[in-house]
């Protein structure tokens, strides 16, 4: 099904979404060599990287394990990427795991008593681990010990097990989310903010570099521009452009061909894919711009509620182009601007819309 006006987009479609930040197969299989590799290859962050290397620095001086470390931030900022950057200034192994694979307390206790001195152990989605196993990471990572029962009941007995210094790297996207005791756990906290235009075309020159992709500096720009702040949208958006370059044109990347390219996959200038503009075009033209309720505008444009609320409106109000208002959904001016629209004058009412229709 198509994402125009007249054929809303599906709850299927909006998986695996070229602009959307999760990984997706294809995106695993390339970020690893895609991944830097230091502190000094990691792009942007400027300030946590600056903290980051301090704190690494003065583990290292020490001959110390380093603080354990929280990552919050949006998916494909860096979070799995900076963790293995740790693992490899430190000179660690690094084991990786999450916590929705951790269940029950055992699980944790079994990852935790095999870990070497000094590992660095990465738990994606913190947030997201039970709370027996939350209660027993706790001790782990204030004395580097476990209390593992055995047995149930009144009988059940309490066996304390000895573990080697770790480092744990916790990433969470919603760092509000972690219980206070938690949080207070970790040495180092760094929130990842979006990137900067600037600094996307960074990351695409260099991923251009180690794919043997010709880029210009216009090109770059071009799809960092449409990247939505977030590196892994960079370089997934670098390898459609890629394929288009090979097989329309000389295999070289300019700003025209990266447009052109884009302009295929209906990503357009700002970012925005075909989901975000029917909800912006349904906003727009069939409610004069709101404020309307979430269930009409995901009825207006055939989606889930919760497709519009999680997938399209988190890029939409951070672009300035929706606000969220205890009344419902409004547009901004320049949604109106975005989609080459005209706002209805104040107080002009329905017929003030009626043209709006026509547009
Ligand atoms: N600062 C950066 N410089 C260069 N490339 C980066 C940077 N940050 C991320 N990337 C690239 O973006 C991709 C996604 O990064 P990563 O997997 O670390 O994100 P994440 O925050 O862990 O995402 P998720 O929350 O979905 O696990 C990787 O391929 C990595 O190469």
């Amino acid at each position: 099904m198509n994402w125009d006006d007249t054929a809303p987009p599906t709850a299927d479609a909006a998986d695996g979404r070229l602009v959307g930040a999760s990984a997706d197969g294809e995106d695993q299989a390339v970020e690893a060599a895609l991944r830097p590799k230091s502190l000094d290859e990691f792009v942007g962050q400027e300030r946590v990287r600056e903290q980051l290397d301090l704190v690494l620095k003065a583990a290292l001086a020490r001959g110390a394990t380093a603080d354990h470390v929280l990552l919050s931030g949006a998916p494909g900022l860096g979070k799995t990427t900076l963790s293995m950057i740790i693992a490899a200034e430190m000179g660690a192994p690094i084991r990786i795991t999450s916590g929705p694979a951790i269940q029950h307390a055992g699980d944790l206790a079994a990852i935790l008593s095999s870990l070497q001195e000094g590992e660095v152990l990465f738990l994606d989605e913190i947030h997201r681990m039970s709370r027996p196993a939350e209660e027993m990471l706790y001790m782990a990572m204030e004395d580097f010990r476990v209390d593992v029962i055995v047995g149930k009941g009144p009988g059940a007995t309490a066996i304390p097990l000895e573990l080697p210094p770790f480092t744990l790297v916790g990433a969470t996207t919603r760092a509000g989310l972690l219980p206070p005791p938690l949080r207070d756990r970790f040495g180092f906290t760094a929130h990842m903010e979006f990137y900067e235009p600037a600094e996307l075309e960074r990351v695409v020159h260099r991923s251009a570099q180690l794919l043997d992709v010709a880029v210009d500096t216009d090109g770059a720009a071009e799809i960092a521009g449409r990247s939505r702040g977030t590196p892994r949208i960079a370089n997934r958006l670098l390898r459609r452009v890629r394929d288009y370059a090979q097989v329309k044109e000389d295999g070289r990347v300019t700003r025209e061909i990266a447009a052109a390219a884009l302009a295929v996959y209906e990503v357009d200038g700002r970012g925005l894919d075909r989901l975000d503009r029917a909800v912006l075009k349904a906003l727009l033209k069939l409610f004069g711009g709101g404020p309307v309720g979430l269930s009409t505008l995901a009825v207006a444009v055939g989606e889930e509620r919760e497709t519009v609320e999680e997938v399209a409106e988190p890029f939409l109000v951070r672009e300035g182009l929706l606000a969220r208002t205890p009344r419902g959904r409004v547009a901004t001016p320049a949604a109106w601007a975005h989609l080459g629209l005209v706002p209805p004058r104040q107080g002009s009412g329905a017929s003030g819309q009626q043209g709006l229709f026509g547009t």
